[in-house]
């Protein structure tokens, strides 16, 4: 999945904040079974929780000896007998999915949120499963050199990324790691023929949108992220990860809203107007997109709130309002109004054009997009010849990707909104190579097949949940050469190539691609080939 907006989630289901202000993760942060992937509210891109504070960061000269232990119990004799609030040492042997730090006491799984490999913690337990225990740190017994101080000041709170307390060098270590593990517990694979994840030079502000949510703190305007189950809104001016001019625009725009004091939607009483500001940059030199969200129709001295928008901000070439009455987590409503500027934002990947509407998906990171979507091309071999498949196709984008070195493209795509984008977007970069289709992918290309299409390559790039058995089954039977996976989640796709190397699939090599860094996400493309 490749930097997947999931535009319609609210940031607001991240974040764990503790009212004790102890480390996060004690609160049923992991609800499913150990590694199993976020689903709600965890979307590629989209906000994660996972901050944490570092309690007793002492450099691991504490009492104990905990250094040399690679666990120990406090209070219990065998991994059974630990309970909810039991003390534990614990030795971090790697990053789990959520960027937790995983380790074992006596054999079971501890999932430990702030924690990282090589440290030794002495945990409380928050959680004790008959499979797993979730514990969180109070004192770090032995610290890894790979700590850092988070940049953030509200990292914990957050919840937006996972892995600021780590450097950077060591969070790319632990994606590769990631999906080596990944590969030996669900495929069987000792020796993933892996290629060096693709990191980012420059791992800061690479963030083309910014939507957040607008509250009140006093008198001020804050815009930010609700910490998950709560009214909580925690500020997130200047985040790092955001470009800088989106954040210069979400200045702006507070400040122009509070200057006019233009009400302010009240997550709480649901009194107000303005909800979310959505601003999204435009790296091909389209100038900035800026978007209100509004739980009312008709916006507030919008005629003065458009000029002053203006003058305060230059780069802005769109200004438009979006109407979400709506209690539901999803961020746009139906109607959008461009109230001043251009109606679409022209942006570029490669050679490839995008006319973008307001609600438009576009790739969150583009610099990382190309180098994913390099990728798959490399994996798809194309001569000029092929009839490709771009399963779960989005916008379209990896199949335009391919379509000039393709004699034929066809995506398949659920959701009729992006299809129609699809088709804008091969219009306006003048490919005519490639057609799109509404449908699950799990069922039209079964059909196809049965029909007696045959493609030669097939990319796959599904959802975090990975691809359903009826489509593994279909290439299977269509037997196309090359198989392109592209994957956000290293255990559906070890889960899915152990299927396709039993259909006679061989895994030629894998690609990670850090699209986010500072969170917990890894990307990677996979080529599986038959003769
Ligand atoms: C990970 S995204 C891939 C998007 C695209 N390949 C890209 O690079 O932007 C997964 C896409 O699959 C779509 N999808 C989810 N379930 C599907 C299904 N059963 N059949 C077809 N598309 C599906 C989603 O709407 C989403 O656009």
């Amino acid at each position: 999945m490749a930097g997947k907006d999931k535009q319609g989630k609210q940031n607001g289901a991240a974040g764990l904040v503790r009212k004790d202000g102890s480390p996060r993760g004690e609160q049923g942060k992991r609800n499913g079974a150990p590694g199993s992937s976020r689903k709600a509210g965890a979307p590629t891109g989209e906000r994660l929780s996972g901050g944490y504070r570092e309690r007793a960061a002492d450099g691991g000269q504490r009492r104990g000896g905990g250094a040399n232990r690679s666990s120990a119990a406090i209070g219990a004799a065998s991994a059974e007998d630990v309970k909810k609030d039991d003390r534990i040492v614990v030795t971090i042997k790697r990053i789990g999915i959520n960027g937790e730090g995983v380790g074992y006491f006596k054999r079971k799984a501890v999932f430990v949120e702030g924690a990282l490999p090589g440290e030794v913690i002495k945990a409380k337990v928050t959680r004790a499963e008959a499979g797993y225990l979730n514990a969180s740190i109070v004192e770090i017994e032995k610290k890894s050199p790979d700590r850092q101080k988070p940049p953030c000041p509200v990292y914990e709170d957050c919840g937006g990324c996972q892995l600021q307390h780590m450097t950077y060098e060591a969070q790319l270590r632990a994606k590769e790691e990631l999906v080596k593990e990944a590969f030996q517990r669900y495929a069987g694979i000792e020796s993933l023929p892996m290629r060096p994840i693709l990191g980012m030079d420059n791992p800061w502000g690479y963030r083309n949108k910014a939507q957040l949510q607008t509250g009140r703190h006093g008198e001020d305007i804050v815009t930010g992220l609700y910490a998950a189950g709560s009214h909580k809104l925690v500020d997130i001016a200047g985040c790092e990860v955001q470009h800088p001019v989106v954040n210069e625009v979400i200045d702006g725009a507070k400040a122009v809203l509070k200057e006019l004091n233009i009400p302010i939607y009240n997550e709480r009483t649901r009194e107000g107007a303005v909800r979310t500001i959505v601003a999204r940059v435009g790296l091909a030199g389209g100038g900035v997109q800026l978007t209100l969200i509004t739980a009312v129709d008709r916006l507030p001295d919008a005629r003065r709130l458009v000029q002053r928008l203006r003058e305060k901000l230059p780069m802005v070439k769109t200004i438009a309002q979006n109407v979400n009455k709506g209690k539901s987590p999803l961020i746009f409503g139906e109607r959008t109004t461009v109230l001043w500027g251009d109606e679409r934002l022209e942006e570029t990947l490669g050679d490839v054009r995008f006319s973008l509407s307001p609600r438009a998906f576009f790739q969150l990171n583009p610099e990382q997009t190309v180098k994913l979507y390099d990728a798959a091309k490399e994996a798809a071999g194309l001569t000029g010849e092929e009839l490709v498949v771009d399963a779960y196709c989005g916008t379209g984008t990896i199949g335009m990707w391919l379509a000039a070195g393709a004699r034929e493209v066809r995506g398949i795509e659920l959701i009729p909104e992006a299809v129609r984008d699809a088709r804008d977007n091969a219009r306006a970069s003048a490919i005519d190579n490639a057609r799109f289709y509404e449908g699950r992918a799990e069922e039209l290309l079964p059909q196809w097949v049965d029909q007696g299409v045959r493609p030669d390559v097939v990319v796959v790039d599904p959802p975090r949940t990975g691809c359903e058995m009826p489509l593994l089954q279909a290439i299977a039977k269509a037997r196309p050469q090359r198989l392109v996976y592209v994957s956000c989640n290293p255990s559906t796709l070890a889960k899915d190539c152990k299927v396709l190397l039993g259909s006679g699939y061989r895994l030629e090599w894998a690609q990670p691609v850090d699209m986010f860094p500072q969170t917990a996400h890894v990307e990677c493309v996979v080529r599986l080939y038959r003769d």
